[in-house]
């Protein structure tokens, strides 16, 4: 007959609904050998015992296993089912013994030193459902694992632990669902933009989600293999080394810190390297302590190296910095919090508290999504800048050959298939090397942007003109019959000579030759418009415009 006259604080049902019982229980550790059931319930009796003093008891790692006892009394007359869980997956043992008059009425044995199908109930953590009779049930329970011993056992109602399971399965659902979403949002973008810092982000925060899903016990009610006792805690230290890495890495890139910070950016590389390679060695010479050391190790230093390569981009004055800043302290904060409330010091351990990491990481996503998003649309303005500069000439801010080319080219299309009209004017400056020789090239410049202006404004809308090189103009009439085009290059060349230079102080007055080309009736040269006969109309006003040079300048000439 077993009895125990040690009283934990009583946990009366109905009445408790629901909560961790950190502080009802009282435990010891078991030394150097095994102990039997009978053997602690003796040293329950006779030893001093340690009471819980938060919600979840925390030992640390690597600890001796644990004994704990609590009471438990059913004052209603008939049993009433209530779930036991301890919300730390990782734990390899667990034996809860359900002692009522004196008798052990049920042995539970689970933790993931058990093949998943053996354990009480197919769910992520160590929990199973016992009726309560009436009267007071002693519940002993006996905890040994090689990871953390931090052990929020909580008790509910059946009711209670449902609806704890709906809510939770929603919460986790949302934050999943925002990083997943992000994280494959990113990786299509790197996919189709080819930018690191996409791959890098995805791969952080789906390493992150991963590394979750199993601190959390979610992956293995998917992954239920018995890879052994050890299975999920290695692959609890692959995770947090795996995101820890590709998002130092990310945060490298994103800011990219070798550029003004290159002793820490040296740091963080080394960091990313020795420590994953020391946990290889770990793991080929089964370390798990020393593997989970260096992990926490890295994660520690991943949230400060964030904050450190923060602080030096904003140093840098680099862009996005404090909005980096904002998103690794609040994370800092959030994951400072869990890791307090599940060690018990300072912080109470409540849902809220335990699951603070990962609304620290999912704001975290969401901060780091907004800087590349920010950073994309900084890319395409560059982009679409560095477009208009390959298009336009800089001096004079018409369009150069190339941009010229891109414009008629749809223009002469259409023309041609219209069987419609198009001309041409070629337009050079008159002895202007004189103005360069006189009075410098940086007073040419000026002459040529202030002839450039009257040459586009004195175009029709429609007409594309561009600078042709040096001292020579282009115009693209279309729609336009030679005819037109000769009344056209009047109209210009009269408004170059009547330029007043008053903004240079220049007495100065200037004149243009013009070369006119272009098709009467869709006939040019004798042959209807195609797209073949552009560069033979740049040629024919090329050829007036010689004649025009050589027949005096100043003057409208067209091949005849
Ligand atoms: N300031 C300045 N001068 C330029 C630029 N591009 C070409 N030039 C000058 O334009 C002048 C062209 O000289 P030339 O080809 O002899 O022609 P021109 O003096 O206009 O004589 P004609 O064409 O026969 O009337 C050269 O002195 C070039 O250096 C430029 O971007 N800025």
């Amino acid at each position: 007959m077993l009895s125990t006259s040690v009283k934990a604080d009583t946990i009366v049902i109905p009445e408790f609904q629901q909560g961790s019982l950190g502080k009802q229980t009282q435990y010891f550790r078991e030394q150097d050998n095994k102990l039997s059931l009978s053997q602690a319930l003796e040293h329950f009796e006779t030893s001093s015992l340690t009471r819980g003093s938060s919600n979840s008891i925390s030992l640390g790692i690597d600890v001796t296993p644990v004994w704990m006892i609590f009471t438990v009394n059913n004052t209603s007359h008939s049993p009433t089912p209530y779930r036991l869980s301890v919300e730390t997956p990782w734990i390899d043992y667990i034996d809860t013994w359900l002692i009522q008059d004196g008798k052990v009425a049920q042995h539970i044995a689970g933790g993931d030193g058990l093949p998943f199908e053996s354990r009480p109930m197919q769910y992520r953590f160590y929990a199973f459902e016992h009726a309560f009779v009436s009267g007071e049930t002693q519940v002993i329970m006996r905890v040994e694992t090689k990871g953390p011993m931090a052990l929020p056992i909580q008790f509910s109602s059946l009711e209670q632990a449902i609806h704890r399971d709906i809510n939770s399965g929603y919460q986790y659902g949302a934050l999943y669902g925002i990083m997943l979403a992000l994280a494959l949002y990113n990786l299509v973008l790197f996919v189709f933009i080819r930018q690191r810092e996409y791959c890098l982000y995805g791969l952080y925060l789906l390493g992150f989600v991963l590394n979750s899903l199993s601190y959390t016990g979610q992956l293995h009610t998917i992954i239920t293999y018995d890879f052994g006792v050890y299975f999920q805690d290695w692959l609890d230290i692959f995770l947090m080394i795996t995101y820890s890495v590709a998002g130092l890495h990310f945060a490298r890139s994103l800011l990219q810190t070798k550029e003004y910070a290159p002793g820490l950016d040296r740091f963080v590389l080394r960091t990313t390297l020795y420590i994953p390679f020391g946990m290889l060695i770990g793991f080929i010479f089964n370390q798990l302590f020393f593997s989970m050391v260096l992990a926490f190790l890295l994660n520690t230093c991943f949230v400060v190296l964030f904050i450190a390569m923060g602080v030096k981009a904003l140093n840098a004055k680099k862009p996005f910095a404090v909005i980096f800043i904002l998103s690794s302290v609040t994370a800092a904060i959030c994951i400072t919090i869990s890791t307090l409330a599940v060690a018990g010091v300072l912080v109470p351990y409540n849902d809220y508290t335990f699951k603070a990491i990962e609304v620290g990481m999912a704001f975290e996503a969401i901060l780091l999504a907004s800087i590349l998003a920010r950073q994309f649309r900084v890319a395409q303005i560059d982009k679409l800048i560095a477009e208009k500069y390959a298009r336009t000439d800089p001096l004079t801010e018409l369009n150069n050959r190339r941009g010229f080319q891109e414009l008629t080219e749809p223009l002469w299309q259409q023309i041609v298939y219209q069987k419609g009209d198009a001309s041409l004017l070629l337009i050079d400056v008159d002895s202007f090397k004189d103005v360069n020789d006189t009075h410098g090239h940086s007073v040419g410049d000026e002459v040529l942007k202030a002839i450039a202006k009257v040459i586009s404004e004195s175009c029709r809308q429609g007409d594309i003109s561009a600078r042709w090189g040096g001292e020579e103009f282009i115009v693209f009439l279309p729609h336009t019959s030679r005819d037109s085009a000769i009344t056209q290059a009047e109209v210009i060349r009269e408004a170059i000579e009547k330029v007043e230079f008053l903004a240079l102080e220049l007495s100065l007055t200037l004149t243009a030759s013009f070369g006119v080309a272009g098709s009467v009736a869709n006939q040019f040269e004798d042959t209807p418009l195609t797209l073949a006969r552009f560069e033979p109309m740049i040629k024919n006003a090329d050829r007036a415009l010689y004649i025009a040079k050589y027949s005096g300048k100043n003057q409208v000439r067209i091949v005849s």
